[in-house]
Order: structure tokens, then C-alpha cells, then sequence
């Protein structure tokens, strides 16, 4: 699996914890940026992640900003993004199983480290499940055109 990451300047310490956890699991990652905590605005990184994954050069993506609300909503502009903001573990399984969620997103500014870890880690460990909710994941794709 290769994943797209980025963040603006409030995600960017998550970024970099989110990259380490990556390594350890042996996932494929690149980093779109922002490379410090000087403030930038989180739209143009979130459209560059959320681009990466619709056009298929990545699997998935993780975007990260103080909250997960701003770039959650700018990604899920682009044509194809499934975007999930999940602060616990359940809801990033459920994003996955569920909703055959492709970008997740959280906010540095509102879950700790530890736990964010493990929410990455479901994420990025569970598959969808297909059924009845491949119908409704087909029905989202439909409100698009
Ligand atoms: O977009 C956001 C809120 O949904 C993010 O949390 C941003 O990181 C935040 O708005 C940035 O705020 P700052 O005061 O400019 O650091």
C-alpha cells in the first residue's frame, strides 16, 4: 500500500509521529508537505493529498490539521475522496468496513499521540467490507455527477 500524507502547520508534529508509525509497519509513504510549524493554509496541501489518491497514484491518504475538520471538508471536494475525521478507534474501523474510507483525517490539537497511533493503525490495517455497503458507497459516487 502506498499512502499520501500531509498536514498544515497545526498536524505537522502528528505528521511526523504518523510517518514513524508508517515505517514501523512497513508502509509506503510520501509527504506532501507542510515540512515545519510555520503557519500555511491547509487547503491547497488537503486538494494535493486528496488529488494524489483519486487520480490513483496512491492508495490512501492521511491529512492532519489542528482540528481534522478543514482539511477533512477540502478533501472531500475532490471527486472520488472518501475523507473520514476519526478520533477513536471504532469510528476508523467502521470508516473503512463501512464507508471504504480513503483519506483519514485528524486534528493534532485534539487527540494525543497514543491514540491517534492506534487509529492510524486500524485504518490502515482494515479492509473494506464490501455487501450492502459497497451498494451505498456506490450511492455516495452517484451524488457526485
Ligand atoms: O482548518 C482547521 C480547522 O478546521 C485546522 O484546525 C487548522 O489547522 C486551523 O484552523 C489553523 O489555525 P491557526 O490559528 O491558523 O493555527
Amino acid at each position: 500500500m502506498r499512502v499520501a500524507i500531509g498536514s498544515d502547520h497545526g498536524g505537522f508534529r502528528l505528521k511526523e509521529e504518523l510517518k514513524q508509525l508508517m515505517s514501523e509497519l512497513n508502509v509506503q509513504f510520501h509527504d506532501f508537505g507542510t515540512y515545519s510549524t510555520k503557519s500555511v493554509d491547509y487547503p491547497e496541501i488537503s486538494g494535493n493529498v486528496a488529488q494524489a489518491v483519486a487520480g490513483g497514484e496512491f492508495d490512501r491518504g492521511i491529512i492532519i490539521c489542528g482540528t481534522g475538520i478543514g482539511v477533512s471538508i477540502a478533501a472531500n471536494k475532490i471527486k472520488g475522496i472518501r475523507a473520514a475525521l476519526c478520533h477513536d478507534v471504532y469510528s476508523a474501523q467502521m470508516s473503512r468496513e463501512h464507508n471504504d474510507a480513503n483519506v483519514l483525517t485528524m486534528g493534532e490539537r485534539v487527540i494525543g499521540f497514543g491514540l491517534a497511533r492506534a487509529v492510524a493503525e486500524k485504518w490502515l490495517t482494515t479492509e473494506f467490507a464490501g455487501g450492502r455497503h459497497a451498494r451505498r458507497v456506490c450511492q455516495i459516487a452517484d451524488l457526485e455527477s
